[in-house]
């Protein structure tokens, strides 16, 4: 898939091109003649794309792009050469930067994106085109987080017919993805400098058929739809190509080397984190449902031995008098657990309360988050969450987006909280530290510029979006 799709991901509702630090300047760094030395050489390297993107140097430009190189790479004012290719109106490069996948929501250290700065300076080529490029890749400007953009149709009425979901398996078009242990099968399918590079592998019937004799568990995940079947059920599903997973954990990890040469079976989070953003969403469904299956083996009603149906979307219970064969019961379908995450902002406006869990890793700090209880409204169990974990008062609270988090089914809902008091006694059961942030300290934890080393979790995070998010709202403060 396009590396375009992967910008889908990071688009925001909040706009305010009014609040953009007029007192900007851009800097352009010449390289230095008297530096010596593989840091220097990186250094003048830099400089050189960074000259390239602000003055219109296409062709030198793409030539940089090719080395193993972080196109997103900033300078020490937080910009991007989108950015100063944006500031400028250098058109040709910011065609030539998008293609590439650069980040167009990156923001600079006041922040401001790359379409932020072209409306300031009145470069309207370049803003129309920035602007006409967000629009393209996500009409709703609706911000879709990792693992949350999935382009399959479920089709959960036709999942019930067995016949329908036979015929589907051994379909020439269809496609499986595999796991083992709950560790998916990928493979490096971008360059090195791309942020997603990894794809689930995706084999045909002939492919696995060997493996269905023992009865493995199959998840059917839904109909791929593109533009011109997703408004048309007949022809997606005469046209479109289904999806399952399948979990071959019994199976000797090895037998895939032969069958798909350079792939692996993984749980690294850093590999995780890289999978291409519509497939995210697709082992997302694939995770949470498989380790479902996988746990809730017998009926939580009687305690009888269930069977699996509506393609891995149902488990059934064996014994026909229990009383979940009566009616429908939610004991017999996938979990999710909801739990919210928030942004604290202090009754000034002016800073964000961020903690530590005693279990993250040193010097990250992240929004405070806590699982809902029944019979609670999202926004008490952030007023709860809040006064548990940092003392703090929460009084208005203000939804901003959710993420599904496949380990194992949390549901991630967003939310800004605005508080009405500001002394913390940190909850010392869950956390280590709770502090009140300045926005110009969160810059620096966002582009990892802090004096002391702190940051915050990487992109792909919900965390990372509403800090995002709230940078951007209060760029004029
Ligand atoms: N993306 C991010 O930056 C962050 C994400 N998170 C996620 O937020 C979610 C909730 O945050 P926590 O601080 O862990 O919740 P929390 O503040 O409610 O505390 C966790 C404790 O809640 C209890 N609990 C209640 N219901 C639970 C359930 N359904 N599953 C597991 N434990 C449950 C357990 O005792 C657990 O130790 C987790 O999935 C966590 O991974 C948490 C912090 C940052
Ligand atoms: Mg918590
Ligand atoms: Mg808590
Ligand atoms: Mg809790
Ligand atoms: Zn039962």
């Amino acid at each position: 898939m396009h590396m375009f799709t992967c910008l889908r991901v990071w688009q925001f509702i909040v706009r305010k091109p009014s609040t953009v630090n007029r007192h900007c300047r851009f800097v352009v760094r010449m390289s230095s003649t008297d530096r010596t030395g593989p840091s220097d050489t990186k250094k003048s390297f830099e400089d050189k794309y960074f000259d390239c993107a602000a003055n219109g140097n296409v062709e030198e430009l793409k030539f940089l792009l090719q080395a193993t190189f972080n196109s997103d790479h900033r300078n020490d004012k937080g910009w991007t050469a989108l950015m100063l290719a944006a500031r400028n109106g250098q058109v040709h490069v910011i065609e030539a930067l998008l293609q590439k996948g650069c980040d167009i929501n990156l923001v600079n250290k006041t922040g401001q994106t790359a379409e932020d700065i072209a409306v300031f300076w009145d470069q309207k080529k370049a803003a129309n085109m920035l602007t006409d490029f967000i629009k393209k890749e996500n009409p709703d400007k609706q911000l879709r987080n990792y693992f949350s953009l999935n382009n399959l149709d479920r089709m959960a009425e036709n999942r019930k017919d067995k016949d329908w979901l036979q015929s589907r398996l051994k379909k020439e078009t269809t496609r499986f993805i595999i796991f083992s242990d709950l560790k998916p099968l990928v493979r490096l399918s971008g360059d090195a400098t791309q942020r997603y590079k990894y794809t689930l592998v995706r084999l045909a019937y002939s492919d696995i058929e060997f493996l269905l004799k023992t009865n493995p568990l199959l998840v059917f995940l839904g109909v791929e739809s593109d533009e011109s079947t997703k408004d048309n059920s007949t022809v997606l599903d005469e046209a479109g190509q289904a999806l399952f997973a399948l979990d071959v954990t019994d199976t000797d990890e090895s037998k895939f080397k032969t069958l798909v040469g350079e792939a692996e079976f993984t749980t690294s989070y850093h590999v995780l984190m890289q999978l291409e953003p519509s497939d995210a969403g697709i082992f997302a469904e694939a995770r949470s449902l498989l380790d479902w299956l996988d746990r809730y083996k017998f009926c939580a009603t009687c305690g009888s031995a269930t069977t699996v149906a509506e393609g891995g979307y149902k488990r059934i219970c064996d014994n026909k008098s229990c009383r979940t064969n009566k009616g429908i019961h939610n004991t017999c379908y996938p979990r999710t657990d909801p739990s919210v995450i928030m942004l604290v902002v202090s009754p000034d406006g002016k800073r964000c309360l961020l903690g530590r869990k005693k279990q993250f890793p040193a010097k990250m700090y992240s929004c405070l988050a806590g699982f809902m209880e029944p019979g609670e409204a999202l926004e008490d169990t952030c007023r709860r969450e809040v006064y548990e974990e940092s003392g703090v008062r929460v009084g208005r609270v203000d939804y901003h987006s959710s993420q599904p988090w496949p380990f194992p089914c949390s549901l991630m809902l967003g939310c800004l909280a605005h508080a009405t008091s500001e002394n913390i006694k940190v909850g010392e059961d869950e956390m280590e530290d709770v502090q009140w942030f300045r926005r110009s300290e969160l810059v620096q934890m966002l582009t990892k510029q802090h004096p002391q080393g702190l940051y915050i979790p990487p992109e792909q995070a919900i965390a990372h979006q509403i800090i995002k998010a709230w940078v951007r709202m209060t760029a004029n403060l």
